[in-house]
């Protein structure tokens, strides 16, 4: 053996951990093959060197539960301009966390906004890049670190901000939006630095804190960023969306868009007392309900003239998916505790779901909502509802169809209180191909990590700058999910379980080394 081959046997034992992460045993021909020669593409990971790294990952669980711990700890609700300095906090902290793994970082400024008639600043966006190698192809990882509101009074079982265990289940706000997976991220290149793996592809992150609250200034950025930071992306990951079940994995390649809206109605100058005013003047609550109330039918169908107008029609292909897929109604029915369902058949439900728009009245600003009685009348309510939207709906023809049916509504009721309906944040929908290079070895991860073929569906909800990052990149944008179809995000206990949480890290890990031989 000369010196170089020397040098190459002993890198073998680091490289023969990882060059490629897939399950083959390294036949004694291709050791031979190595030793004499520099070429180690071929050089794949045996059985027991992956077992060994996901052992390593199960071992470490309680420092990675510490880093949620902290993660949840930080009460970054974009929504809430009081927790700014907090959301901020979060994209810093998170900073620090790509930053131990060998990231190279900066902060993206994004200037302010006006929240509530206050100029407050926008959380900046976080970039990461870890590796510059350009013989290597870049994966780009997005991920959102603020969270949606929540407080122990609103039902929660525990303090939100605080991770609890409790039956191999992480309690947390954002343990699983999107705090949970976007730290999987960060425990699958330490695993792999740990056992001197080195990662077949470039990594660039791009972490915001305004997902929740519409991406504000997002997609500007990405923008005048198509030339720089992205010009080097060969594919998008983004882990931020939930399993249809709680037992098989499956890859996203669709997401429904929105458009939200806020419906004002206002009349007198304070809240006044009900016993004293009711009667003789014109309730600003009274006129908005009035209103919400003719949004959907009883069976939650959308009540607005030609909303479904520009559906998209369904192929004989998609039909049969929707046919053949797996999805437990009872199981759905009975995890969100309802009695009945608007439909309980398999396809009709997951068809709604995927590819139809629905309508969502989420709350009212101004009214009493506090526990027992409070005789007054309000003066100034806001209604907010939003609609999820599919292929072929547009924004610009949702809001101005929403828009003339508001105005339309306002002028039958005849109320001489002031109304003004306006659109808020919006969307686009977006579906992919699952056949790209990118889907496959997210599938082929997934198999190695829970022995089995993941299932392919679409999501009802919206990751606003998914399309942006497909547009902008020109490459392909897969959704990997790690979270349970019953992790509650946005609700009352929100969960991650123990389980999903160490499978995400190791199939993070798995589809990065994957993506090596895509
Ligand atoms: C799927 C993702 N984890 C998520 O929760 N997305 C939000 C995005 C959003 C849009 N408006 C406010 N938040 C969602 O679908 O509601
Ligand atoms: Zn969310
Ligand atoms: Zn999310």
């Amino acid at each position: 053996m000369n010196a170089i081959q020397i040098y190459l046997a002993k890198s073998l034992g680091l490289l023969l951990h990882f060059h490629r992460f897939r399950s083959f045993v390294v036949p004694p021909i291709l050791l031979q093959f190595c030793l004499g020669s520099s070429n180690f593409s071929l050089v794949r990971l045996s059985k027991m060197d992956h077992a060994k790294i996901f052992q390593g990952i199960e071992e470490d669980y309680e420092n990675l539960k510490e880093i949620l711990r902290e993660a949840v700890a930080i009460q970054s609700v974009s929504s809430d301009p009081s927790k700014r300095d907090e959301t901020i906090r979060m994209v810093h902290w998170m900073k620090a966390k790509l930053e131990e793994i060998g990231a190279t970082c900066s902060l993206q400024d994004l200037g302010n906004q006006t929240l509530e008639g206050k100029e407050i600043p926008l959380p900046p966006v976080l970039f990461g890049t870890l590796g510059t190698d350009k013989s290597k192809k870049t994966l780009l990882v997005y991920g959102h670190v603020d969270v949606q509101p929540a407080q122990k009074s609103d039902g929660w079982d525990t303090e939100p901000f605080e991770l609890v265990e409790k039956d191999g289940k992480l309690f947390g706000r954002g343990s699983s939006d999107d705090k949970g997976p976007v730290l999987c991220w960060v425990h699958a290149i330490r695993a792999a630095q740990k056992n001197n793996v080195e990662l077949p592809i470039n990594i660039k992150f791009c972490f915001e804190a305004m997902e929740e609250s519409g991406s504000v200034g997002l997609e500007d950025l990405l923008k005048r960023e198509q030339k720089g930071f992205l010009s080097d992306v060969d594919f998008t990951c983004i882990s931020d969306s939930y399993w249809l079940g709680t037992k098989k994995p499956c890859l996203t390649y669709g997401l429904r868009g929105i458009c939200s809206f806020f419906v004002e109605v206002s009349g007198i100058k304070q809240d006044l007392h009900s016993g004293v005013f009711g009667g003789v003047v014109h309730e600003p609550l009274a006129d908005l309900f009035w209103i919400m109330s003719q949004l959907t039918t009883v069976e939650n169908r959308i009540s607005i003239p030609s909303i479904y107008d520009d559906v998209a029609p369904m192929s004989e292909v998609e039909a049969r998916i929707y046919k053949e897929i797996e999805f437990d109604v009872k199981e759905f029915r009975e995890s969100v505790g309802a009695s009945k369902l608007p439909t309980e058949d398999k396809e009709t439900l997951l068809i709604r779901r995927w590819r139809e728009p629905s309508l969502t009245v989420h709350g009212v600003e101004g009214a009493f909502y506090g526990k027992g009685e409070k005789t007054v009348i309000p003066s100034k309510v806001i209604g907010k509802f939003s609609i999820r939207i599919v292929p072929n709906m547009t924004p610009e023809k949702v809001n101005k169809i929403v828009g003339d049916y508001l105005n339309e509504l306002w002028k039958k009721r005849g109320s001489p209180n002031t109304f003004n309906a306006k659109p808020g944040h919006s969307a686009m929908s977006w579906v992919a191909d699952v056949n790209d290079p990118n889907f496959l070895a997210g599938a082929r991860a997934m198999k190695l990590v829970h022995g089995v073929e993941p299932d392919r569906i679409r999501e009802g909800c919206s990751i606003p700058i998914t399309l942006t990052f497909q547009e902008l990149t020109g490459k392909s944008v897969l959704l990997l999910p790690i979270g349970a179809a019953d992790d509650m995000a946005h609700s009352q206990n929100e969960k991650n379980n123990k389980f999903n949480y160490i499978e995400g890290v190791k199939t993070l890990l798995s589809y990065i080394m994957e993506l090596g031989s895509a």
